[in-house]
């Protein structure tokens, strides 16, 4: 099985290096194309991948062909693959926005089995997590197949496409939030006094234990958060800081925001 990439971006890379660690794909079988020569050197240096600059190639080898460009490179890129396709091949769009209706139209090839995801970056450490909509065309195997590809990477579930667009904003964009966290903390760590190195260490770590609680304890995040808070001690004192600023409002509405890009791109 051919896996193809078109785009050889920061997010293709996340998910090419995430199935290849987890031995999911062999690096024979990947397939991807960049613009520029200069990136399809680079990746293939990493990767040990087959990659070209000609779209059309990778997309008559793909079984299964992730379209990995940004959103406004869609109409040039599909124009360019839609006749060399193969009536099999699962194609699957990971571009913030781009609707099932968008991809159906633009390939203008009714039979063509098209699907819709958003990953994310931490994909590389195999932390990703992708939500999936799979059109018309595709079988409930063929989607089972595509879930278990990308759960080489991490988790990832079906969603209906009516929430695509608040998966970019729960999971597709947010790491950007959490590394803005991680760094901010950090900052105030060496404003304190402690090596730059060292507060990267123990802010990330802090974010990554926190996450693994949620996920693991099953308690609900304002249980543990009260765990931390003791009685007239320190944490309180930080949370009623971060309430008075408006943290908890800031990100409602720094999602809204990222929602409401991803409905109109
Ligand atoms: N970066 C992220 O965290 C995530 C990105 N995405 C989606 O992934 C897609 C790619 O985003 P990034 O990887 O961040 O962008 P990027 O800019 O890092 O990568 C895009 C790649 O596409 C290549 N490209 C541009 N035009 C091309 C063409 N005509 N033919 C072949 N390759 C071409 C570029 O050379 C570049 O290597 C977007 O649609 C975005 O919505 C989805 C989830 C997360
Ligand atoms: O910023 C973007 O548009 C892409 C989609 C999700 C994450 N990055």
């Amino acid at each position: 099985m051919k896996i193809g990439f078109i785009g050889l971006g920061n997010m293709a890379t996340a998910m090419i290096g995430g199935m290849l660690q987890k031995g999911m794909a062999k690096s024979e079988d990947i397939i991807g194309s960049s613009k520029t020569e200069t990136t399809a050197e680079k990746v293939k240096t990493k990767f040990n991948i087959n990659t070209t600059t000609d779209n059309t190639a990778v997309a008559e080898q793909a079984d299964i062909l992730f379209l990995a460009v940004k959103p406004i490179f869609f109409p040039e890129v599909i124009a360019g693959i839609k006749d060399a396709v193969k009536a099999d091949t699962l194609i699957i769009s990971i571009a913030a926005g781009r609707k099932l209706q968008y991809l159906k139209d633009a390939f203008g090839r009714p039979e063509l089995k098209l699907i819709r995801c958003m990953p994310n970056t931490p994909a590389l450490v195999l932390e990703g997590c992708t939500g999936v909509c799979a059109g018309e065309n595709v079988t409930e195997e063929e989607t089972e197949q595509v879930l278990s590809l990308l759960r080489s990477f991490g988790i990832a579930s079906v969603v209906p496409e009516r929430l695509m667009d608040v998966v970019v904003g729960v999971s597709g964009s947010s790491p950007a939030y959490v590394f803005m966290f991680i760094e901010a903390m950090a900052d105030e760590a060496v404003a304190a006094g402690m090596p730059r190195k060292q507060a990267y260490e123990f802010a990330a770590q802090s974010v990554l234990g926190s996450a693994k609680m949620v996920l693991e304890t099953g308690k609900h995040p304002g249980e543990l958060k009260d765990m931390v808070c003791s009685p007239g001690g320190t944490t309180i004192q930080a949370v009623k800081v971060l309430e008075e600023k408006g943290m908890r409002a800031a990100v409602m509405d720094a999602m809204d925001a990222c929602i409401e890009k991803s409905k109109c791109m």
